[in-house]
């Protein structure tokens, strides 16, 4: 018998981040399952950056409670992150080093053991393909080529829970699509959120949708119910956020 608890990696309850008097998030209650590749959609100033900040401990929420995989981010931080990857909407990068200088160092820093480092360093430039990659200084790669960098460290320790905030904003077609495939590829094993303005990206990626307007999540379904009920995911976030 399957324990339900195991399939779930991230949880938050009642979810809450003020500025000032103003409510950047309000009440967001997610779970989040292995496997499940969750797609935040939202206009500007909606709140899914503050979310994901939180969910990745780089916010302190101001109520409120975040479990990943069981363990509890704000009591145990550092135990809490050894299962997180994070590509923030600018990606982490030091532009004066060599890409395999920049993802050692963040090897070293998620603790990947030293025996398997080479491996661990091999793998994840392939996946992301940065094969040819490793020699260049980071600042001197197109922003394609970066982006990738910051989807590298975001997965290099074999994270749980994965979350992209904007993974494919600039980059070409080509490098969108293999991006995505790496997403659903990465969303086999692992859960994602992945943060977007492209709805065809949702429709493409996604196996779940939210849309969060003024700070709440006002829409929650699966891929498979909005294909069911022959919905339009456009219609839906126009009306739902109009206001
Ligand atoms: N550090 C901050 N100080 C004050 N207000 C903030 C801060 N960070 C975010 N906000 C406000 O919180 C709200 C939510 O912002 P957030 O960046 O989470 O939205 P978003 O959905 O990610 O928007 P976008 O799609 O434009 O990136 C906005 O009104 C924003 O101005």
């Amino acid at each position: 018998m399957v324990d339900v608890t195991e399939l779930v990696t991230l949880s938050t309850q009642n979810l809450h981040r003020n500025f000032g008097p103003h409510v950047a998030v309000c009440d967001v209650n997610l779970q989040l399952k292995r496997g499940e590749v969750l797609g935040l959609l939202g206009p500007n100033g909606a709140g899914k950056s503050t979310t994901m900040r939180m969910l990745t401990g780089n916010l302190a929420p101001s109520s409120g409670s975040i479990e990943i995989c069981g363990i509890d981010l704000l009591d145990k931080p550092l135990e809490a992150k050894l299962h997180l990857g994070y590509l923030p909407e600018i990606p982490p990068l030091y532009f004066d080093m060599t890409v395999n200088e920049y993802l050692l160092l963040v090897a070293r820093l998620h603790r990947v053991n030293k025996q398997i480092m080479q491996i661990v360093l091999k793998n994840v430039k392939q996946r992301c393909g940065l094969r040819d990659q490793g020699k260049y200084l980071i600042g001197t790669l197109s922003k394609g080529f970066q982006q990738r960098v910051g989807i590298a460290q975001a997965i290099i320790h074999n994270p749980d829970v994965i979350i992209l905030d904007e993974p494919t904003v600039g980059l070409d077609p080509n490098q969108i699509q293999e991006i995505r495939l790496l997403i659903r590829e990465l969303g086999a094993t692992s859960s994602v959120i992945l943060s977007t303005h492209i709805l065809p990206e949702i429709e493409n990626v996604c196996d779940r949708v939210q849309i969060m307007h003024k700070g709440a999540v006002v829409f929650d379904k699966t891929m498979i119910e909005l294909r069911q009920q022959d919905a339009n995911l456009e219609d839906i976030f126009t009306q739902l956020t109009r206001s």
